[in-house]
């Protein structure tokens, strides 16, 4: 595990950008296609401003969820919405290369035709990103993984839906934790003194929490500003 302190979000941005330029550049030019993986919350809003920064064959980028909410699409709380709206305009990006959830279905059916587009996707039932951005809430979420939540012990679905979401919406779907551990890279972006506390509790006092169980077979990296990283 690699931990990344920079100075404000400013930064997180630009480091962010910089490791997807490397890895995006890396898997196009070892296996001609890029997997990636996007969060919501706090993530869009680092991965619109950086992202249009990167240089990189955009044609060859391949995009999917690492959660998201049961919504239409034209709901603020919907993850591709705002992707759609804030990222492909100031990209080479086009819809059609999103994975996006399937809509006026439950989750549960969501989730199931979530896993065929990737299983469609990857030309496989071995999901193997590339590159997984994620975020973590204040009370340690990752994904739509949260603490005591039964889905953390999903060891069978590769998308799991939830229906008793603490943070709302309450509807979603989510990677577990075979897939997302089964990643080449896994970057946490993290800000703010609100995760303080809980950054140390995963990075220093190594609590069993849903973010500190992501230990990928690759490389794993946790970019965090200094308000973030104040109780390490
Ligand atoms: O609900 C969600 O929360 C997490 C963390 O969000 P943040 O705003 O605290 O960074 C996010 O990673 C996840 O994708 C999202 O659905």
């Amino acid at each position: 595990m690699t931990i990344i302190k920079v100075t404000d979000e400013a930064e997180i941005i630009n480091k962010l950008a910089s490791y997807v330029e490397k890895i995006s550049n890396d898997a196009i030019l070892n296996r001609g296609k890029f997997f990636i993986g996007l969060s919501g919350g706090s993530v869009v809003k680092y991965l619109c401003e950086g992202l249009p920064k990167v240089n990189t064959d955009w044609s060859k980028w391949v995009l999917a969820f690492c959660d998201e909410r049961v919504v239409p699409e034209n709901s603020e709380d919907s993850t591709f919405g705002t992707y759609e709206k804030q990222l492909i305009p100031k990209t080479n990006l086009s819809r059609k290369q999103f994975i996006v959830l399937k809509q006026g279905v439950s989750a549960e059916e969501a989730a199931k035709d979530y896993t065929e587009q990737l299983k469609s996707a990857f030309n496989s039932d071995n999901f193997k990103f590339d590159l997984l951005l994620l975020g973590m809430g204040p009370d340690g979420h990752t994904c739509s993984l949260f603490p005591n939540h039964p889905l953390l012990k999903e060891s069978t679905l590769q998308v799991a839906s939830i229906t008793d979401s603490p943070k709302p919406p309450p509807e979603r779907i989510t990677l577990t934790y075979p897939v997302i551990n089964n990643a080449r890279n896994c970057i946490f972006a993290i800000s703010g003194a609100g995760k303080a506390d809980m950054v140390k509790r995963i990075l220093k006092d190594n609590e069993d929490l849903p973010a500190a169980r992501v230990q990928p077979q690759g490389s794993l990296y946790w970019i965090l500003d200094e308000a973030a990283a104040a109780n390490l």
